[in-house]
């Protein structure tokens, strides 16, 4: 595709974008609430079903057509390899990693989706991809998605990149990311249309990150539960339903991840599955024994100078799982038992039925140990 059909096409994106936005008859939001804000109002169950029997299971489009999926993402990080990836795969019981693309070269990337065999794996892809790598990565067996991941994902920097995934004979399996609005999806959504996918998925989140510094040094980004709650409706209401959605975070429990999974199709997570499944330079070990997991942001000055390590910064966390399958049990069942407590049996019933409570501060307080 030449230079003016791509700028065309980011024209026609932000026409569509506008009259999209003016359309919206509901008012915008003025205060943007984070999971810790709010909590899901209990209901009742008039199908008894046990905790265990509910499905959670959620349909993809991925790069090969549909298929059942537990949400749960991990994050394009470059502590989260190929064990991280077979780990959370579980065999095909758990989610799907998309494997990083920060601080790797095209041979170690594509090594990498053929070492997450069996598991079913994405791999992030920057704005500036080759040719060559994308076609040897799409024979892939394993591949599923491919995360186009970038800071700012509402960007016309990202079309020549979709460009050449479209020239592979992609049509579904490409995620997009990230989105910070409204305004921010609608304009991907119409970046994924008019370079001609069929089914995608937009990544929502701007700063909600563990490692995550751009909302304090750049001032930039809002409150996620909200936003998310904001762009689904939107979604719902404009009819871009070729779009799902995958919020990306700021979980730091089973509980965030039940919220978000109210107005979105998936959940990508980096410090909530922090684990003996990550590489071993970041596990902190003594005789043996897991002590903790360092985490550090892709866009920190520890991944290399060059990086914009104003939005990106790093953690050690004592408290973790010991792999990831853990971590997945452990989502699985808050997920399966927050289902019940609001009459439903499945993720759309789910995302039907729920409505969130603001809490007070003494509220907060309560729901924690004390
Ligand atoms: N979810 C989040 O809140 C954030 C996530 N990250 C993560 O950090 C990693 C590196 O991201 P990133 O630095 O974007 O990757 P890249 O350095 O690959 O940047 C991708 C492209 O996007 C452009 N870009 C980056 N930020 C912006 C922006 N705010 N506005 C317009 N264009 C922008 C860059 O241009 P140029 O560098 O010339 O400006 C570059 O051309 C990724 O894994 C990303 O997911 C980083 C920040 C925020
Ligand atoms: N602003 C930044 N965001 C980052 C960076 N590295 C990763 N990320 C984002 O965080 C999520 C994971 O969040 P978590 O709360 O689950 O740990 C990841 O998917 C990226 O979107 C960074 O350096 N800066």
């Amino acid at each position: 595709m030449n230079r003016e059909t791509l700028e065309q096409i980011s024209l026609q994106a932000l026409e569509l974008t506008q009259a999209a936005v003016v359309a919206y008859p509901y008012p915008r939001l003025e205060t943007y609430y984070t999971f810790a804000d709010k909590s899901i109002i209990p209901t009742f169950l008039t199908k008894p079903i046990s905790r265990s029997r509910v499905d959670t299971s959620q349909r993809f489009y991925t790069l090969r057509g549909q298929e059942e999926i537990f949400p749960a993402f991990g994050a394009s990080m470059s502590m989260m390899r190929t064990r991280f990836a077979r780990d959370l795969w579980d065999g095909g019981t758990g989610g799907v990693h998309i494997l990083p693309r920060v601080e790797l070269s095209d041979p170690q990337r594509l090594a990498d989706v053929r070492a997450s065999a069996p598991a079913q794996v994405g791999a992030a892809l920057g704005i500036s991809e080759d040719e060559g790598f994308l076609e040897a990565l799409f024979q892939q067996p394993n591949l599923a998605f491919v995360s186009i991941d970038i800071a700012h994902g509402a960007n016309a920097a990202v079309l020549p990149v979709l460009a050449k995934i479209r020239a592979q004979g992609l049509e579904s399996g490409v995620i997009l990311g990230n989105v910070g609005s409204l305004e921010g999806f609608a304009y991907a959504y119409w970046l994924m249309k008019l370079s001609g996918f069929k089914h995608f998925i937009l990544k929502v989140g701007v700063g909600p990150g563990s490692v995550c510094t751009t909302r304090i040094n750049t001032g930039v980004g809002v409150g996620q539960l909200s936003l998310l709650e904001e762009i689904y409706r939107f979604r719902n209401h404009a009819g871009y339903t070729e779009a799902q959605i995958i919020s990306d975070g700021g979980v730091n429990s089973s509980g965030d991840f039940v919220k978000a999974l109210a107005y979105s199709e998936g959940v990508m997570m980096g410090k909530f599955f922090a684990s003996g499944s990550f590489e071993d330079e970041v596990l902190i070990k003594r005789d043996g024994q897991l002590e903790g997991v360092q985490l550090y942001g892709m866009a920190s000055s520890l991944v290399t100078e060059k990086r914009n390590y104003i939005e990106g910064s790093s953690q050690t966390l004592r408290a973790f799982h010991h792999t990831a399958q853990e971590a997945v049990s452990r989502l699985r069942e808050g997920l399966q038992s927050a289902m019940t407590y609001v009459n439903a049996t499945n993720l759309n019933e789910f995302r039907g039925n729920v409505r969130f409570a603001l809490n007070s501060a003494a509220a907060i307080t309560e729901a924690g140990v004390h």
